[in-house]
């Protein structure tokens, strides 16, 4: 089901031009809201918004916290796109069609892209509350072929074998960290290394072991075929992941975790992802696609 499903050129520009006709925003950068932090959206002033059902060729958002919406608007003079709501790979959507959006961004005429998850903590500096920035990615399901990259390759996107060192912008990385202090928030705020898994259930300890030995520091069910995809393409990109919980590694502790635990988090540390965020957008310099062309 996952490799076999192409999305036409055509297809991504049909989209692309539709949501060019129903809005005036022309966006420079595009953020995706993980789960339980769609608030990141309430921050864009003179919204147009639509639901993922009337956009031609949309995949549907399936999971609680993830509205299913897309949202565009001025963001700190930056003109934004916002999905309120993402597509993951056990949903049973294809992985051409989970990262879908972003291809039809860089055609609006998108730069950079923001990526937010909430994910489980392995590492022992990272509590729930606290924001990772990621540094990179271990794309477990691409490891063994699930990517979203996988048949023809669209040339127009990008390369046939495109590099993956480097896909998060080093010095939007910097220029977080310099944030997240200028706000007070450096205590919570550290690097490292995001690992997605297919989910959807949570880690056994026996997993969650193994990922801890791997050098991962948190894991999630998301977010890596999005960065493929925008790096293939050529955008540069912004991660961060919220930690809402620690990943049990011992049989002898009671750390449980469920969603409405990573939603509760979400919650609660809406405002200081939402401040680093748009802090972040409104220094960003655009230098490129502004026409879109692909
Ligand atoms: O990665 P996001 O969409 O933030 O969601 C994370 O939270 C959900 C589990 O609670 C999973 O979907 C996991 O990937
Ligand atoms: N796989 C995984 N995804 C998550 N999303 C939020 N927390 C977790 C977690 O502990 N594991």
């Amino acid at each position: 089901m996952h490799s076999k499903e192409q999305i036409s050129h055509d297809e991504y520009q049909k989209t692309a031009d539709w949501l060019m006709s129903q809005t005036q925003h022309r966006p420079q950068v595009a953020i995706i809201c993980g789960s339980g932090l769609g608030m990141l959206c309430d921050t864009l002033k003179c919204q147009d918004s639509f639901a993922y059902s009337d956009i031609p060729g949309f995949p549907q958002s399936t999971v609680q916290g993830h509205a299913g919406r897309l949202v565009f608007g001025e963001l700190k003079g930056k003109t934004c796109v916002c999905m309120q709501g993402r597509f993951h790979m056990y949903e049973g959507h294809s992985l051409c069609k989970t990262t879908f959006p972003i291809r039809v961004f860089k055609m609006m005429g998108v730069d950079t892209l923001i990526v937010t998850n909430a994910a489980g903590s392995l590492a022992d500096g990272l509590q729930p509350g606290d924001i990772m920035i990621i540094k990179d990615h271990v794309n477990f399901p691409g490891l063994v072929g699930l990517n979203p990259l996988s048949g023809p390759n669209d040339d127009k996107f990008g390369l046939r074998f495109p590099a993956m060192s480097g896909c998060y912008d080093r010095g939007l990385r910097c220029l977080a960290m310099e944030i997240a202090k200028q706000q007070g928030v450096a205590g919570l705020t550290r690097e490292g290394v995001y690992a997605m898994v297919g989910g959807p259930n949570f880690e056994t300890i026996a997993e969650a072991r193994l990922l801890h030995r791997l050098g991962v520091d948190a894991v999630g069910m998301s977010t890596a075929p999005e960065v493929v995809v925008a790096t293939h393409c050529g955008l540069r990109v912004f991660g961060l992941s919220l930690i809402t919980n620690k990943v049990a590694t011992s049989y002898e502790d009671g750390e449980s975790v469920d969603h409405e635990g990573v939603l509760e988090v979400g919650r609660l540390r809406s405002l200081a992802v939402q401040q680093l965020v748009a802090e972040l957008v409104s220094r960003l310099e655009i230098n490129n696609n502004s026409d879109g062309a692909v």
